[in-house]
């Protein structure tokens, strides 16, 4: 296993996504001394994405995004110009990272009921059986770096929830906080927390498919 590790978890600074993202990579490189630094990216596709295609999309753009920023700053950082805007990661600041991740959320609505789930896309950079020298610090190549795909599982939104996001296009999470008042629908516990009272988080229901994407990685 790896001595030492940088991910860019990508695209979001969202402590949900980052804790499952630390959580995911601990479990899969036990030995590592990981730096986990959030890297906002771009989905490209809705605030709130709808079916499998638009969500994993929405994947993989957020960790190509995230990866195309860490190695341009990375590249910055060489030359002296230091990484403001990289947050939580420490020391990760000015590394180019072995593993780029993206989370993405989603929805689809089978038979009448709206079931949500999320699509985690994670690239491998550097490091072991990954890129080396000179092309780590170049964006050649990032949209043909393997790349490992996975889903969470799905869960039925509650009618009030989805009446929300159906009718009035709120996205899940505001319309989440609208209907329970916890204001943790954009948090670690999410709608899953919710429903499941707390016995899985959304920092849970994404580790496990962080850590099927990064398997599934060629
Ligand atoms: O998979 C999920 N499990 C949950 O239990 C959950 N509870 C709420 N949501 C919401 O689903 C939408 C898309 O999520 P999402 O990937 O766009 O994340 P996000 O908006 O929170 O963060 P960001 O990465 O965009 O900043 C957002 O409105 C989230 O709040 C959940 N998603």
């Amino acid at each position: 296993m790896k001595e030492c590790t940088h991910v860019r978890a990508a695209g979001s600074a969202s402590a949900a996504k980052l804790d499952a993202v630390r959580a995911a990579f601990a479990a899969a490189f036990p030995r590592a001394a990981l730096r986990v630094a959030a890297r906002p990216a771009a989905s490209g596709v809705r605030a709130q994405p709808f079916g499998d295609a638009e969500t994993r999309r929405g994947a993989v753009n957020r960790a190509r995004g995230a990866l195309r920023e860490a190695v341009l700053a990375a590249a910055a950082a060489a030359d002296g110009g230091g990484d403001p805007e990289t947050t939580g990661g420490g020391g990760a600041a000015a590394a180019v990272p072995h593993y780029a991740v993206g989370l993405e959320g989603g929805l689809h609505v089978e038979d009448g009921v709206m079931y949500c789930f999320a699509w985690m896309a994670v690239l491998r950079w550097g490091g072991e059986g990954g890129r080396g020298g000179a092309q780590l610090g170049s964006l050649q190549g990032i949209e043909d770096a393997p790349m490992g795909l996975s889903r969470t599982g799905s869960f039925a939104v509650p009618p009030r929830v989805s009446a929300r996001v159906l009718n009035d296009g709120e996205e899940l999470g505001h319309a989440c906080d609208a209907v329970y008042g916890t204001g943790d629908g954009k948090g670690r516990g999410g709608l899953v927390g919710i429903v499941t009272h707390g016995a899985i988080t959304r920092t849970s229901f994404y580790s496990h498919a962080v850590q099927l994407a990064l398997a599934g990685l060629p």
